[in-house]
């Protein structure tokens, strides 16, 4: 085993045009590595290819080029080892309303082949707090019980990697608190951890990595302390005493009037200190009657990276 989890090669996938619609590239040559034991997340905006991307790993889509190793087994080569290291909580709940959470994990483990004596159904129940629900329904689930079924039955065979597929998409508090009190755990029982995320907060808050896809080609791959630095841009508001005729103007600063008067002034921290920034402000004349500070986000650095695309 390297110390990567996933090593994806020149990922390609064209969907085929329906009913006379043109093909789809949906990744156009992806390079993706991701580090055993991280919590790793893949952000993208809607259409960016991070289902098909996913659904590759997880063997639900067949790629069109490219390689995809998982926990050091070519998916091409060996096909049954590579799926059983990894576990998939899909976006859709597509549950069979007919199985009770004890009998979906004991088919989900029959499918993947886990005997009868290194089955865990009911912890993995407890886990997600699903214990109380063992012989209910599916059907008579509520959403979040069927999320919870759908983390369990990722978790039966005990795979290497996790994937996350929009976990938290619609969920409440309560749910969300589980997924990431399990995440924070798994991860330090050694399991890698990949989520994709339309909350740009939790990916800044749980991720360790952070790769960012657009338009089916990885834009940005780097450690999430990394991705916020690199936008060392900050934005000084400052609210004049009276309107502003002449805005001040100062190398390295960019200065913006907003609609209620205030003057946005965005420099590089690396490069210019706020005092020049408040010297330029004042020697305009201007009266400062307040003073407040905008820092870089992940929603900056991604809007940032795929916005100019
Ligand atoms: N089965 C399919 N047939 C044709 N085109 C598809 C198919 N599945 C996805 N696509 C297209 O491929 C592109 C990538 O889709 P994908 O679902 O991977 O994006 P995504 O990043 O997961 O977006 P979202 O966050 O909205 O789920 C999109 O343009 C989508 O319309």
């Amino acid at each position: 085993m390297s110390a990567n989890a996933i090593e994806i090669r020149n990922l390609r996938k064209t969907y085929r045009g329906r009913r006379g619609e043109p093909a789809k590239e949906a990744l156009k040559g992806v390079d993706l590595n991701i580090p055993a034991g991280s919590v790793f997340g893949l952000l993208g905006p809607n259409g960016a290819g991070k289902s098909t991307l996913i659904n590759i790993l997880a063997g639900l889509v067949i790629k069109t080029a490219g390689k995809v190793d998982i926990w050091g087994f070519d998916q091409d080569v060996n096909p049954r080892q590579s799926r059983a290291a990894i576990g998939v909580m899909p976006q859709e709940l597509n549950l069979d309303p007919f199985f009770t959470p004890r009998e979906a994990l004991e088919v989900q483990a029959g499918l993947y082949g886990v005997p009868k004596s290194q089955r865990r159904s009911d912890e993995i129940l407890a886990l997600v707090g699903l214990e109380d629900k063992a012989e209910a329904y599916a059907r008579t689930l509520s959403g979040g019980m069927r999320r919870r079924l759908l983390l369990a039955k990722a978790l039966v065979h005990h795979p290497q990697v996790l994937v996350l597929d929009e976990p938290t998409a619609g969920v409440d508090i309560e749910l969300r608190q589980m997924l990431w009190e399990n995440v924070r755990r798994l991860n330090a029982e050694g399991m890698t951890i990949i989520l994709t995320t339309h909350y740009l907060e939790e990916a800044e808050q749980m991720c360790d990595e952070i790769a960012i896809i657009d338009h089916g080609a990885l834009v940005a791959r780097d450690s999430t302390a990394n991705l916020l630095a690199r936008l060392d841009t900050r934005t000084m508001i400052i609210s004049p005493e009276e309107p502003v005729a002449a805005p001040p103007a100062a190398e390295g600063i960019e200065v913006t009037a907003r609609p209620d008067g205030a003057l946005a002034m965005t420099y590089h921290a690396g490069r210019t200190s706020a005092e020049a920034v408040l010297a330029a402000v004042r020697d305009a004349g201007i009266r400062i009657r307040d003073v407040r500070t905008e820092q870089a986000d992940l929603q900056d650095v991604f809007l940032d990276l795929t916005r100019s695309r």
